[in-house]
């Protein structure tokens, strides 16, 4: 049976992105740290720290192969991530442990000719005065993820990244919730609203499908022509 890992797969995109897999019959393994009250049932929920190697070991040790290895996983500590050491957190959950797990999923991924979807932002084409270390991991996805789709596609893995605009998760809530900041981020959207969960996973899935079978190695915007506008 194909099989899906997704990290942060217990809320948000991640949790969409997990339905979407399981409405195409995969098995979904959802790793993370929380889960929503309303998982379904056929996902399975792996408590995980990818920031831990041994909790990475675990979690691709639980998978009899690997066809779609998603890591949305990600924290943002806004002006904190002036100081270094939150810095290095924001870093380390949002980019190293992207190379992490895809890196000790490799020969699962080879072997399934599986690939990888990596979750890139509109801070991976923007500096962030407020967030550095958000802005610096989400560039860092995109360098990160043309390396993989170059490295591997001799071994029939493709990797990709979606780079999402300001989507309806607890992530962008501070802003959504802010009677200043909101208005100001619609009017700047020129489709003039915000993406819902599931429309940045279906773009996920379809990267990771056979539909996509000649793309790598790219990062597509969903993100209501924000980054454009
Ligand atoms: N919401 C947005 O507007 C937006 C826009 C662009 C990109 N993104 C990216 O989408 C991804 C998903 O975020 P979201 O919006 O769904 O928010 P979210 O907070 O619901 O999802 C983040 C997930 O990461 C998990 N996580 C955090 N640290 C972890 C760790 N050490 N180990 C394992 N799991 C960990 C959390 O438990 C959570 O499930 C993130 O990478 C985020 O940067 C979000
Ligand atoms: O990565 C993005 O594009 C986000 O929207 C993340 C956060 O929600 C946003 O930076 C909140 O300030």
């Amino acid at each position: 049976m194909k099989t899906a890992i997704v990290t942060g797969g217990g809320t948000g995109i991640g949790l969409a992105t997990c339905r979407r897999f399981l409405t195409s019959g995969y098995r979904v393994i959802a790793a993370g740290l929380e889960r929503d009250d309303d998982l379904p049932a056929g996902i399975e929920f792996l408590e995980t720290n990818v920031t831990d190697p041994r909790d990475i070991d675990r979690m691709i040790g639980a998978a009899d192969r690997i066809d779609a290895l998603i890591h949305c996983a990600g924290i943002q500590l806004q002006e904190r991530e002036w100081q270094v050491e939150d810095f290095r957190k924001v870093l380390d959950v949002n980019l190293t442990a992207c190379h992490a797990s895809a890196t000790a999923a490799l020969d699962k991924l080879t072997a399934a000719r599986g690939n990888v979807v990596n979750i890139a932002s509109m801070w991976s084409f923007f500096g962030s005065p407020k967030s550095p270390g958000y802005a610096a991991s989400k560039n860092g996805i995109v360098a990160l993820t043309r390396s993989m789709a170059t490295a591997w596609a001799p071994r029939g893995i493709r990797a990709n990244a979606v780079a999402p605009g300001w989507v309806l998760t607890r992530m962008a809530m501070a802003a959504r919730s802010d009677p200043v900041r909101e208005p100001r981020i619609t009017e700047r959207i020129p489709m003039a609203r915000w993406a819902e969960a599931h429309e940045v996973a279906n773009v996920i899935h379809f990267l990771a499908s056979d539909e996509a079978s000649y793309v790598t190695g790219v990062v597509l915007p969903v993100d209501g022509g924000y980054s454009i506008g």
